[in-house]
């Protein structure tokens, strides 16, 4: 376990981010909405959760979709995943949008995205003009076959 500083403004929801389960990758993130978003088919948005959170260097966040929203009502983060840098002292929002042919409210308080911290490595540069050879080599995009 990692202990991240967390400040949380209009939380009427009072809930911390949380892992659902023991073996949950990501904490669930809510809306923190004044009153419903409706998005209309196709639809993006920037929905505020209220939470504001100090990484540790060498830490992330990504924020993922839920896939309950994705597959029964077509609602996704439009950026999957979402980076949350350690530096970021903002506010976390999540870019959703509606990829359904129905429309959709956000409703506050509502479980929209998940969160997971990862850690980052960061990669500094060697310059070389000839790279070593390999089994793939340059072949991608469906090389390997179906
Ligand atoms: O889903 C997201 C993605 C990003 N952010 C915040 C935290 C992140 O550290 C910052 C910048 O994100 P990113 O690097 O993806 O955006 P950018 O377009 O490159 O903006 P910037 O130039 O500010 O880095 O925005 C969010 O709150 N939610
Ligand atoms: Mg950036």
């Amino acid at each position: 376990m990692q202990t991240i500083t967390i400040k949380i403004i209009n939380n009427s929801t009072n809930a911390l981010p949380a892992y659902e389960t023991i073996g949950s990758s990501g904490m669930d993130l809510r809306a923190n909405l004044q009153e419903p978003v409706n998005l209309a088919p196709m639809q993006r948005a920037l929905i505020p959760t209220g939470l504001f959170i100090e990484l540790p260097l060498g830490y992330e966040a990504q924020v993922r979709p839920r896939s309950g929203l994705a597959i029964k009502h077509g609602i996704t983060c439009l950026n999957t995943p979402g980076t949350i840098d350690s530096d970021y002292r903002g506010e976390l929002k999540i870019i959703l949008i509606n990829l359904s042919t129905e429309p959709f409210a956000i409703q506050h308080g509502e479980r929209i995205a998940q969160m997971v911290i990862q850690p980052v490595v960061k990669a500094a540069w060697e310059e070389v003009t000839v790279l070593n050879e390999s089994k793939r080599g340059e072949g991608g995009f469906g090389h390997t076959g179906k």
